[in-house]
Formats: C-alpha cells, sequence, structure tokens
C-alpha cells in the first residue's frame, strides 16, 4: 500500500522521464505517494551511498540544509555555489564556518542585475554519481508548501579506469543528447577553482543513459557559436534540429509557467513574442512561419490564487513581481492563465516551479517539456543585442528538455492530467503539473503583484497584505 513506499519505489514508478514534484505539507497523503519527493527523500541512502555533495542555489538556509542530509552523510564534503556577494556572502561564510565539511564558492556575476538561480545536486556515491536539476531554494519554506520541480537523473556508472576520460574534442560516455557535454560546459563557464574537481568527476562517469538535454543559462555577450549554446537559442537549436514536425506541432499552443516575470519591453513584439516565443516555437521542418501569440499562454498566479492559497497572502512573497514592472508591459495581461493543479492536489500549493511546454488543443499530448530555473526574463533566457548577432545573459540557469523521440521514438508525449495514471500507464507519460488548459482568470481579478496591498479580502488565515 502506499504508506510502505520508499523513495526508491517512487523513483522507480516515474521513470523513464523521472520528473517530479516535491511533496506539499497539509495535502491529501495520495498527492504525495506518487511523484512526489522532499529534499530528504532525494539524499536517502536509498538513492545512493553519498561521499560528497555540490549544491547549486540562490538561497540557502545552512543548518537547516544539513539537517535534510541522513545523519551517516552528514560529514561527507559539501560544496555551496551561490552568488551572494557582501553582506549576504559574509552571512554565509559565517554559517558555514560552524560546519567543517563544507566549503562555499561564489559564482562570478559581472553582468548588472544577475543573479545565480541555477538550482542543482551533484551527489558523487560510491558506485557512481548523480544530477538532480530542480527550481528549489535551500530554505525550508521552499520544500513546505509550495509546488517544485525536480529531474532526477539514473545512476551514473563510474567509467572503467582504462577509458581515457579526457579524449580531447569529444567526450567519453556521453548520451545522443549530449547531456554530459553540455553539462561540462555549464560548469567550465564559472571558472572557478572548486568546481574543477567536480568537473573530473562529471569527466569520469559514463552519463550515456541521460535521455534529456541541458537548458543553461551563463551571464554574458555570448556570439557567433556560442550563442547557441544557452538560454532561448539553445532550445530553438534543439527543437529546429531534433523537435517535432512543424506539419503535427506548428499550429499547437506554447505555455511558459513560472513564479516571476522580468521586465520585457514596451510592446510584446519587442521580445516575448518575436524573439522569446520565436525560439519555443521552433519545431523540424518550420518555414519560419511565425507562431501567432494567440496561441502564447503564460501561467502566472492571480491575486485571487495567492489568497486562497496554502500559505495566504504569504505565499506570494515567492512571487517577486512588481508593480513598477507590470504597468510597463500591460499586454501580458491578454496571456495571464490561472495557476490550477486539482490533477496533482496543487492548486493551493503556490507555484515555484518554472516550466514551459507546447500541448496539443485536445490537452492529450506535449511536443515537449522543459523544468528549470528560468523565470519569463531577458535576464534568464537571453536577449539578442546587435543586430542579433549576441545573446545577453545576465544569470546563472539550468534546466532540462525533454524531447518524445528519446524516449522510445515517440512523436509526442501523451500527458498524464494526475500521477496515478502516469504511475499506472505502461507507455510513457508525460506528469504535467497543472491542470490543462490553465483557466482565464476571473473577472475582477488581477495578476499578483508582491507590492500591492490586499486590503479587499482576507486569506485562509484571516490576514490581509500589507507589503512594506
Ligand atoms: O528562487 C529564486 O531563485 C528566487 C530569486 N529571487 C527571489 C526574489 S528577488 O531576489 O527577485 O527579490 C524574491 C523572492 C523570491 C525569490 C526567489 O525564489
Amino acid at each position: 500500500s502506499d504508506f510502505e513506499k520508499t523513495v526508491a519505489d517512487v523513483f522507480s514508478e516515474f521513470q523513464p522521464l523521472s520528473l517530479f514534484l516535491t511533496k506539499v505539507a497539509g495535502i491529501e497523503d495520495r498527492f504525495n505517494n506518487t511523484g512526489a519527493v522532499s529534499l530528504k527523500d532525494i539524499l536517502s541512502p536509498l538513492m545512493g551511498t553519498l561521499e560528497a555533495s555540490c549544491q547549486f542555489n540562490f538561497m540557502f538556509d545552512i543548518p537547516w540544509l544539513v539537517k535534510q542530509y541522513p545523519k551517516q552523510f552528514r560529514d561527507k564534503p559539501m560544496l555551496l555555489v551561490h552568488g551572494d556577494q557582501g553582506r549576504s556572502e559574509a552571512e554565509m561564510k559565517t554559517d558555514a564556518a560552524q560546519f567543517p565539511h563544507i566549503s562555499l564558492c561564489r559564482a562570478k556575476l559581472e553582468m548588472m542585475y544577475g543573479t545565480h538561480h541555477t538550482k542543482m545536486m551533484f551527489l558523487l556515491y560510491d558506485c557512481g554519481m548523480r544530477v538532480v536539476i530542480h527550481t528549489a531554494n535551500l530554505i525550508s519554506n521552499d520544500w513546505h508548501q509550495k509546488t517544485q520541480g525536480v529531474w532526477i537523473s539514473p545512476l551514473f556508472p563510474k567509467l572503467t579506469e582504462g577509458g581515457n576520460t579526457s579524449a580531447g574534442a569529444s567526450v567519453i560516455g556521453d548520451s545522443p543528447t549530449k547531456f554530459k557535454r553540455d553539462l561540462l560546459a555549464y560548469v567550465q563557464a564559472y571558472q572557478v577553482v572548486p568546481l574543477a574537481a567536480w568537473e573530473r568527476h562529471i569527466r569520469q562517469h559514463n552519463m550515456s543513459a541521460a535521455s534529456v538535454y541541458i537548458v543553461g543559462s551563463v551571464p554574458g555577450r555570448h556570439s557567433g557559436d556560442k550563442k547557441m549554446l544557452w538560454g532561448h537559442m539553445k532550445v530553438k537549436k534543439v527543437l529546429k534540429e531534433a523537435g517535432p514536425e512543424h506539419q503535427k506541432v506548428g499550429s499547437w499552443p506554447v505555455i511558459g509557467q513560472f513564479s516571476s516575470i522580468g521586465s520585457l519591453g514596451a510592446s510584446m513584439d519587442q521580445w516575448l513574442c518575436d524573439e522569446w516565443l520565436g525560439s519555443l516555437s521552433q519545431c523540424r521542418g518550420n518555414m519560419g512561419t511565425p507562431l501567432s501569440h494567440s496561441k502564447l499562454q503564460l501561467v502566472y498566479p492571480s491575486k485571487e490564487n495567492v489568497r486562497l492559497c496554502l500559505e495566504g497572502y504569504g505565499g506570494g512573497g515567492c512571487l517577486p513581481y512588481s508593480i513598477k514592472t507590470a504597468r510597463k508591459q500591460i499586454y501580458l495581461n491578454n496571456f495571464v492563465r490561472q495557476w490550477r493543479a486539482d490533477g496533482r492536489g496543487r492548486t493551493e500549493a503556490i507555484p515555484h516551479i518554472k516550466t514551459y511546454t507546447r500541448v496539443s488543443p485536445d490537452c492529450k499530448e506535449a511536443a515537449w517539456f522543459i523544468v528549470t530555473s528560468a523565470n519569463l526574463s531577458k535576464a534568464a533566457w537571453g536577449a539578442l543585442e546587435k543586430q542579433k548577432t549576441q545573446l545577453m545573459i545576465r544569470s546563472y540557469e539550468i534546466g532540462v528538455l525533454f524531447l518524445p523521440r528519446h524516449f522510445g521514438e515517440l512523436e509526442s508525449f501523451p500527458v498524464g492530467p494526475t500521477a496515478e495514471e502516469v504511475r499506472d500507464s505502461d507507455n510513457v507519460m508525460l506528469p504535467i503539473p497543472y491542470d490543462l488548459p490553465p483557466p482565464n482568470y476571473q473577472k475582477g481579478d488581477r495578476i499578483w503583484m508582491w507590492d500591492v496591498p490586499c486590503v479587499d479580502l482576507p486569506d485562509r488565515h484571516g490576514k490581509k497584505y500589507c507589503p512594506p
């Protein structure tokens, strides 16, 4: 029965996509027993006997993080990769100082307004290593009552000693999606000494079983062939080369779902619909016909979604969309849809997850799927500059892209609206985190902005919202 399932059972039930949500406190057990993991589950000895780990993230509660590791792994070397500077870096150093096994590594942030958003774990075991790419900060609040996404890699075995693991240009032990090559390129882009050891660990493992593409962002102005390595240009490249056929999916809607929105320009044609949607609507055999912007849907919580969520208005604290930005881009109101996830029991668990997908009009199939740290912003996905000769990215981000062709020569993924359906299905099924089609905002509702008071209706805790 459900309550005796171990994380190993949950993990194996959700293969080969290996795409999970995080457990949510306060919802029915059945929505946490299938297709969902906690941080303790991910770090469990049932997933491997840990020897060392590396945690990339934006927010860290170090004492809390240490307690998520099983006791027997609490002294294993842990590297924390962050983007904090100044006072917050000093606070991190103070917190880390009490743990001799923890060391810190600061990612360079030379682009104004850039942040280290990437959320990734390298877990080195005695018999191999695992990569976890997810959307949650390493603070308890992010793992308590929010909807978060987690991709857990297969256990990558160590390469036999013989294989020379650094064979010049090509990478030994890579997969058809070039997962290892692209992960190495991402790690190398940090140019920081402490990651050299983890680069070696990656090289020494056979990642040929990885069936997802890496979609990373690193700060900088990327030109030439480096322009296609990162952000929305990487998605464009992969969809053009290996995506579904235009005649099958060319008219399907593209759905973006995220927890924050950047300044996207005064008109939708500057970045959102031409550049960004132009990349995400790419497909094989596409003759450049742009997707009509009527086919773009943006899932972002409304004020009512936040008011009625488990956390109350406080849940809006992780949806940092400001009125200053919102009033410069009212056109977004034509695209926004509510967050509703009855199928996963998470309509009231604020989405901090970020996902992007393309689904058939009948919502039964998906052409591809991305789970990533990247919100809807130019800083995360990149903005083309200098007559589109360079892609300017401000932040570090990472996500994974699922294409049907790598999961058994499929043309598309059947969509599973509930975790049970995905668990019980004999063929590959995509566990979509939210209900399709995403519902329109109700009349009188508005987009959530974290700096606008809500004093008309109280939340479930009887509170009003008076931001500082
Ligand atoms: O998960 C992240 O990477 C991330 C980044 N930034 C956040 C901000 S803010 O830095 O933009 O003010 C405010 C609230 C939540 C945030 C968050 O969850």
